[in-house]
């Protein structure tokens, strides 16, 4: 690490197996590249299926421990891990932004959302209740408590690389849960640092485990928990397929699982919508992580009457976006996570163009800024048959699409797969709650574009898979529901 200044406690090279830091099984290693400029920040184990199953004897182990400590001594560990966490938001922030890309005020912005996770979760711990069940029979007694499922395993993505370990985690422990976690090939640092951190706040070894792998053998390792009934549950979050791909490898075991995966959010503007409003929300959610976010608005649809005013105050704000590194703090817009990012982007831009769409703003890679950037971007004329209204762009490209009425949009919106996130802006309150209940989608943001929060629960329906992360929902996926009945004793 040569130009932040992540002390060197919080940058391991290791996998973190039964409360101790080690190389892989094999001795292989993988690079972990900076985004903005290609270079090697650090090598980290290459593991494979041996690692894995090291991993999850730990976490079997350390289960029958840790739950049965009680839930507040398991909230005050969480609580310390919470501390810890927001106690070093600078190192973590400019950590995120180095192997990750976003800008700094967004990499210590998501530490302070995965501590969030964290704070709550421990305070959940707390409030596991059962049920006391009237007996329909005299003298018997029914009960239903809640326990832990067991060995969890998180699968984490690159693009939010603290928050996703941390909504992952955070329950798991508060739940009673054990944990091995496998993140992202590309993002790899944050979790062994925010580990590093849970090491120091108390939690047990074995609770935590991670396992690093490159994206070759990563299969092997995540593979070896599929095959593995010891291993209760999958969390996950990340693309649709590699979520089929889970759920399928599950069958055997029968595995709970938690799927948080690809979106295709349509943001519709009606006519009488607040038009700056509209665009100062369009903006804080297509432009979070420079469009890399599964809720970031992929579709934007707008009412004839006002689609060339919309159209016009947008590609200003848009057109002024500053793109750079994080490490210049006036960046708005960082680098696209790997070539395979921009390559998409690239495709998506070009099939609308050869389709018909007109470029208002950027359209191309910014070669002279660095590798992996691409140009804040805004499209009109798109349609139902481009590329980018149909797949998860994953970068800030905005299409904009013409509509008439609200039937029409409605249909165009619901007309996908997916369904995680939609956003509209109406001031007429009868239309917002016709709309917001004929959206298909897990998430709805009326007149709102950011709508993040530990306290709300988050996922999809549809391709966009189910169980709900954060609120007082997202302990349930962690936890089971045993029925005890007492009869009459004399
Ligand atoms: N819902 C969301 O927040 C996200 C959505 N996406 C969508 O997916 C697209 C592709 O991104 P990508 O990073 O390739 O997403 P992936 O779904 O491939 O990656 C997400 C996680 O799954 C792991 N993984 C990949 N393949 C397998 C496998 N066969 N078995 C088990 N685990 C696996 C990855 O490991 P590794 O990194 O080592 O491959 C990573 O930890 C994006 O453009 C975006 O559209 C991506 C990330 C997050
Ligand atoms: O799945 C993602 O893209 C990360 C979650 C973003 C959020 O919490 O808003």
């Amino acid at each position: 690490m040569d130009h932040d200044r992540t002390a060197p406690e919080l940058v391991r090279n290791a996998n973190y197996i039964d409360g101790v830091w080690k190389k892989s099984d094999q001795g292989r290693y993988f690079d972990v590249v900076d985004p903005a400029t290609g270079a090697t920040i650090v090598r980290v184990p290459d593991s494979g299926a041996a690692d894995a199953r090291a991993a999850a004897d730990a976490a079997h182990e350390a289960f029958a421990t840790w739950r049965k400590v009680p839930a507040k001594a398991r909230a005050l560990i969480i609580k310390r891990w919470n501390d810890l966490v927001l106690s070093r938001q600078d190192e973590l922030g400019a950590l995120i932004s180095r192997e990750q890309g976003k800008p700094l005020a967004e990499g210590k912005g998501e530490v302070a959302y995965a501590a969030s996770y964290i704070e709550w979760f421990g305070e959940e711990a707390t409030r596991v209740n059962g049920d006391v069940i009237p007996a329909p029979v005299p003298g018997r007694r029914m009960f239903a408590v809640k326990e832990p499922v067991g060995v969890v395993a998180a699968i984490t993505p690159w693009n939010f690389p603290a928050a996703m370990i941390a909504r992952k985690i955070a329950p798991a422990l508060a739940s009673g849960c054990t944990v091995v976690c496998k993140p992202a090939e590309d993002t790899p640092l944050t979790s062994l640092a925010l580990v590093a951190l849970a090491e120091q706040a108390g939690v047990p070894k074995g609770v935590i485990n991670v396992v690093t792998a490159s994206r070759e053998r990563t299969p092997e390792v995540v593979d070896a928990w599929l095959d593995d009934p010891r291993v209760r549950k999958i969390t996950f979050t990340g693309s649709t397929p590699v979520g089929k791909h889970l759920a399928r490898r599950s069958a055997d075991t029968l595995k709970k699982l938690s799927l948080e995966l690809g979106g295709n959010a349509p943001f519709i503007v009606f006519e009488d919508a607040d038009l700056d409003a509209a665009v100062e929300g369009l903006m804080a959610s297509k432009f979070r992580n420079g469009g890399q976010t599964c809720v970031c608005p992929n579709r934007v649809f707008v009412q004839a009457t006002v689609h060339d005013a919309f159209a016009g105050k947008l590609a200003a704000r848009v057109g002024a976006l500053k793109t750079g590194p994080a490490t210049d703090p006036s960046s708005q817009i960082g680098p696209m996570i790997n070539e395979r990012a921009i390559e998409k982007i690239e495709r998506h831009v070009e099939d609308a163009v050869r389709r018909g769409a007109k470029v208002l703003v950027g359209g191309s890679r910014l070669p002279a800024v660095g590798p992996n950037y691409f140009a804040p971007t805004v499209l009109t004329g798109a349609d139902a048959t481009m590329a980018c209204s149909c797949e998860e762009t994953f970068g800030p490209v905005v299409p904009l699409t013409r509509f008439e009425n609200e039937d029409e949009v409605v249909a165009a919106a619901n007309d996908t797969p997916f369904g995680l996130a939609a956003y509209f802006y109406s001031r007429d309150v009868r239309r917002i709650w016709r709309v917001a209940e004929a959206l298909e989608t897990g998430i709805v943001g009326v007149n709102e574009g950011a709508l993040a929060a530990e306290a709300a629960p988050f996922g999809g329906v549809k391709d966009s898979g189910y169980g709900r992360e954060g609120s007082v929902h997202g302990l349930d996926d962690f936890l089971h529901i045993k029925y005890i009945c007492q009869g009459q004793l004399d």
